[in-house]
């Protein structure tokens, strides 16, 4: 064996995908011959275990073919980056990675920071779904601009719907217009199962969920049908808001949900005329919350009346008008959520298994903890309406 003879049977071996060679490429190195066993590196680009596995295969092959005994092929790959490490339940295997969005009360701009976070994310080349899971006042569609239409439906799974380069599902996009239901700690879980398990989601990186206000059914039912990679609390800069903001920080905690944020909106107020910002309810109130809980707020979000016009009118600002000082902090913000991700998985992911239901196979858990287990005569038909099994 040659160092020519050995170029030339690899010059060859196609690079997977390409019309040239691995030798053309420059991808071969390091040839030991030694008699006629060959060894040699391929420093290849991709982290894909299939184009080496290929090449490999295909390199032994052409060597053999031209003479030599044993080949010891050396690959050097980048590391394969890890998008998600997470582990535990998963009712959406296909999406790599979740970010719950809460708030303590309700009216703060969750669903305008969801869908502008979610859009921003999006402008970063990531694959987003949002999901709106605010059943009580689902207003995601109408800030996308797609209020009028309805999902089309693949057998007994249902397509979300495109807008913005993002994925998206509401139930404002399966009810009809005008029809309220009254919702129960079951339905609730119900339904936030459905969303996960029959939307039928692209292979996405990361699913925003805009949660319904609160800490109760639906963040719970979420935390143990996924693992929630990172939390995201929305809150106003006033003390009544913070109050109750400390709760949604509070139950990311109890529910092992690592978090990546606060957004402060209403932050100030942009004057459209004069660009110039003043403060309204108070500015920067939330930082020393944020410390409390070993966090960071992670965007301030001044009042512009861009982004309610942006939110009614179905034209998200940080699409419409990206050059905006609200676009620019909500892409600050969807950046250091992406980096926190990215973070969590390098860290080895999150995991829910600690908060599964303990309830026996076919029971949910109590959501009310057993608490009227001492009066079953007031509540209908000896149940709370969770189907927990428990009263
Ligand atoms: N920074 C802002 N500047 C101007 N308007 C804003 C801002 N943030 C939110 N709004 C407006 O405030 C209203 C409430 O916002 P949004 O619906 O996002 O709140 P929410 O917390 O999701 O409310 P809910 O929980 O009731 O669904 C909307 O009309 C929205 O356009």
């Amino acid at each position: 064996m040659t160092e020519e003879i050995v170029k030339s049977a690899l010059s060859k071996v196609m690079y997977p995908g390409f019309t040239k060679d691995i030798v053309t490429f420059g991808f071969v190195k390091d040839i030991v011959i030694n008699g006629s066993d060959v060894s040699f590196t391929v420093d290849i680009t991709s982290s894909a275990p299939e184009v080496a596995q290929q090449i490999t295969d295909e390199a032994t092959t052409e060597l053999k073919r031209a003479g030599a005994a044993n080949v010891n092929v050396n690959i050097k790959a980048p590391v394969m980056p890890r998008e998600s490490s997470s582990r535990g339940k998963n009712i959406a295997p296909q999406v790599k990675n979740f970010l719950m969005v809460s708030s303590g009360k309700g009216g703060v701009g969750k669903s305008t920071s969801s869908v502008n976070i979610a859009v921003s994310l999006a402008k970063m080349g990531k694959k987003v779904g949002l999901l709106d899971a605010d059943i009580y006042g689902p207003n995601v569609p109408r800030m996308l601009g797609v209020s009028d239409v309805k999902p089309e439906v693949n057998g007994n799974k249902v397509l979300p719907i495109k807008a913005y380069g993002i994925e998206m599902m509401s139930m404002g996009s399966l009810m009809e217009e005008g029809q309220s239901l009254i919702w129960r700690g079951a339905m609730i879980m119900k339904a936030i199962e459905q969303f996960l398990r029959d939307i039928l989601w692209s292979e996405l990186d990361v699913l925003v969920i805009d949660m319904p206000p609160g800490t109760g059914d639906a963040q719970l039912t979420l935390a143990q049908s996924v693992p929630v990679t990172a939390g995201l609390t929305v809150t106003t800069p006033q003390t009544v808001s913070l109050d109750d903001s400390r709760r949604s920080l509070d139950m990311f905690k109890k529910l092992n949900i690592p978090i990546a944020g606060i957004v402060e909106n209403m932050s100030g107020f942009i004057a459209p005329d004069t660009g110039v910002e003043y403060d309204i309810f108070g500015k920067g109130t939330s930082e020393p919350m944020a410390k409390e809980f070993d966090t960071e707020v992670i965007t301030e979000v001044p009042i512009e009346p861009a982004i309610r016009t942006g939110g009614d009118e179905g034209k998200p600002v940080s699409f419409v008008a990206p050059e905006s000082e609200s676009a620019k902090r909500y892409m600050k913000a969807a950046e250091s959520i992406w980096a926190f991700i990215e973070d969590i998985n390098e860290k080895g992911g999150v995991d829910n298994a600690a908060v599964q239901p303990t309830t026996p196979p076919g029971v949910s858990a109590c959501s009310t903890g057993g608490a009227s287990q001492a009066a079953p005569q007031q509540s209908s038909g000896g149940s709370c309406g969770t189907g927990c099994g428990c009263h």
